[in-house]
């Protein structure tokens, strides 16, 4: 192995997605096990000795592949040469704060994460926002790093697919390798579209092999759409392990490039196909091939697909004119 170490920074170091992410970048499982890397970890100054703890279990582990660990409260040194930004740490919600607030909170992380990455990061920065409210949270930072080519900014719908392929794998009694081309649409929130219009099992239309439009609308959907809120309720935090699973995937995906027949799900900044506004960061099914996410084109989408990919943009656009209002953007 002589490959020069790739610098990956992760904010929220010391969270519990955090905690579930570090050691398998570590290991390799992010971008290969031919690719050393170099881990930068972002925390506010409050959770500095946290990061620091879980720097030591990471030493603890020696990982062949991890060739150094810097910590940071800076966003400026953390991003400093970083060729993939794992932007995890967010402003949570709190009781009676209102979406205006939460929107103008993350606003203050991310507008100031954009412009660090913009004039620290390498040329070839890959970036993936977790930290909710993911899509509009990437936007702020996209926004604030011109430098930085649009299409290297991307929000996390990874986990609604795995979620996805999942829910219809059991409806099905096959294994989720069986199944292809099972996507997301639109925002990573309750109005999110998991489609099975063009998902194949194995080999056939998923929608046809399942035969039952209630179950899709009622069941399918809903499951899909408010797992996140499910995880809450039963654990008393939010999905962390999951998470972290599907921030490798998307990672992994996009560097190494995705399998032959597979569409992967991300939010990427749209260029207007299939009548979603042109800059929004909305989900769309995608490939990589040479470490670019594009949008898989040319799909015909139904009446009832058209409705939900329109209802989950709305929100989308709504959020953009609000941290626009907020002078975020
Ligand atoms: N997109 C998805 O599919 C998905 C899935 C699960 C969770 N999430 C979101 O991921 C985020 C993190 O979840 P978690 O469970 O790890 O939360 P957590 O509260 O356990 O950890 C968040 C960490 O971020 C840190 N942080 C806050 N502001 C920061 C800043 N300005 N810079 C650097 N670090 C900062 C906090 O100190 C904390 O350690 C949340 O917004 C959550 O809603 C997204
Ligand atoms: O943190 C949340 O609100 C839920 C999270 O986005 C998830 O999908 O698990």
């Amino acid at each position: 192995m002589t490959r020069t170490p790739v610098n990956v920074t992760v904010t929220g170091a010391a969270g519990q997605i955090g905690y579930a992410l570090l050691f398998r970048i570590a290991s390799g499982q992010l971008l290969g096990q031919d690719t050393p890397v170099r881990l930068k970890l972002l925390e506010i100054t409050p959770a500095l000795k946290a990061a620091e703890g879980t720097a030591m279990e990471l030493d603890d582990c020696a990982f062949p592949l991890l060739s150094g660990i810097d910590i940071s409260d800076d966003p400026n040194v953390a991003f400093d040469g970083a060729s993939v930004a794992l932007l995890v740490g967010a402003r949570p919600r709190t009781k009676g704060m209102e979406r205006g607030d939460l929107l103008e909170a993350n606003g203050g992380i991310f507008k100031p994460q954009g412009q660090a990455i913009n004039n620290h990061a390498a040329d070839d920065i890959r970036v993936l926002v977790v930290g909710n409210p993911a899509n509009t949270n990437a936007l702020i930072a996209q926004q604030h790093a011109p430098d930085v080519p649009a299409d290297r900014f991307t929000a996390m719908t990874r986990l609604d697919q795995n979620r996805a392929y999942s829910q219809l794998a059991a409806k099905l009694g096959v294994t989720v390798s069986d199944i292809r081309k099972l996507v997301i649409w639109g925002n990573h929130s309750a109005t999110q579209y998991p489609s099975l219009a063009h998902a194949e099992v194995n080999g056939k239309n998923a929608a046809e092999a399942v035969n039952d439009q209630a179950w899709l609308e009622n069941d399918f959907i809903p499951t899909v759409a408010k797992r996140g809120a499910a995880i809450i309720e039963a654990r008393g935090a939010s999905s962390a392990a999951s998470a972290a699973n599907a921030a490798i995937d998307h990672v992994y995906d996009w560097v190494n490039g995705t399998a032959e027949g597979q569409w992967a799900s991300a939010g990427v900044v749209s260029d207007g196909s299939y009548g979603v506004p042109e800059g929004i960061i909305s989900s769309f099914p995608v490939t990589s091939t040479g470490g670019e996410y594009e949008i898989v084109q040319g799909l015909d989408i139904d009446e009832f697909s058209r409705g939900r990919i329109d209802a989950s943009v709305a929100e989308l656009v709504e959020e953009r004119d609000a941290v626009k209002g907020l002078g975020l953007i």
